[in-house]
């Protein structure tokens, strides 16, 4: 592994993948993309330079790269909720895949999603425990730490975007609707509103019962939201349950976060 400060950390999760350079010890620069095709990743693998390695990057992402700072080799911090893709990376020569043994909290079982335990590793080492974290991704869950960093335990169910796409994709007459940035009328006199309405109004309740049950059992306990979805959630939450929302720690990088305490540990 090189010895190096500097690392390209990639997070795959089910709808795309989240990329971060580790510039120093608080600074992170992220930015997301699609899951890449096996020939690019087989291109990234064999790169010997690292003008290689900006050649067959996405070129959107080729400012992204901190050029003047990019060691070689560069280094691959890996976290992946899909083993397909996870098995795409192995031919990467200098990758690191993180993995459940190596994060620090007690009582996870072992399908836990890394992703759920690094963001709850990433958020409770930032704030403190218990913790809360709430990831708005392709798949929403709550995934709870007590005192002792110990898994409490937590929920899935189906995101806001995935909500959207099964009732249009599963369904003879439902369109498939835009995410938009206010809570919509409750009771709707349109099909678009109404599909709308019945997934905004329901997820941000049930978000809502999560965190009173959570709050009747860790009264000192905190909450942070992450994941894509995290900005739409948190203004439907802020229209409807201001309160609520008000107590939320909002963070995009919760699982580098997490990734780089898995790193800097010793
Ligand atoms: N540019 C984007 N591309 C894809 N999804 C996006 C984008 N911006 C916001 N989203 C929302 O983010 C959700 C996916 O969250 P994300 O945390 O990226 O997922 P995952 O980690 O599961 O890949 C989708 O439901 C979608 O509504
Ligand atoms: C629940 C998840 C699908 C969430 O993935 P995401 O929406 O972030 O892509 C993922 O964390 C996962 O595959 N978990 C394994 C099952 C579990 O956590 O119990
Ligand atoms: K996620």
């Amino acid at each position: 592994m090189a010895n190096s400060t500097l690392w390209l950390a990639l997070m795959i999760g089910n709808s795309r993948l989240h990329w971060a350079w580790f510039t120093g010890k608080s600074d992170i620069s992220a930015w997301d993309t699609d899951h890449l095709p096996p020939k690019v990743i087989h291109q990234l693998s064999n790169c010997k330079t690292l003008e290689d390695f900006i050649t067959h990057f996405p070129p959107s992402l080729t400012p992204l790269l901190p050029h003047s700072l990019l060691p070689t080799p560069y280094s691959l911090l890996l976290a992946s909720v899909v083993p397909s893709q996870t098995e795409l990376w192995q031919s990467y020569p200098n990758v690191r895949v993180i993995t459940l043994d190596q994060i620090p909290l007690q009582g996870l079982y072992p399908t836990l999603g890394i992703d759920r335990s690094l963001a709850l590793l990433g958020a409770g080492q930032n704030w403190g425990f218990p913790m809360l974290v709430i990831d708005a991704g392709t798949a929403l869950t709550f995934t709870g730490a007590d005192a002792n960093k110990r898994l409490v335990g937590g929920a899935i169910l189906p995101g806001l975007g995935l909500q959207f796409k099964t009732l249009a994709q599963k369904t003879g007459q439902l369109p498939m609707v835009e995410r938009q940035e206010q809570l919509p009328q409750r009771f709707a006199l349109k099909t678009e509103e109404a599909i709308q309405s019945g997934v905004i109004y329901t997820l941000v309740a049930g978000i809502k019962d999560f965190v009173e049950a959570w709050r009747r059992d860790y009264p000192e306990g905190k909450i942070a939201m992450t994941g894509g979805d995290r900005t739409l959630l948190i203004n439907y939450l802020q229209s409807q349950f201001p309160e609520i929302a008000a107590r939320f720690y909002v963070e995009q990088n919760l699982i580098f976060w997490g990734m780089r305490a898995v790193l800097t540990r010793v």
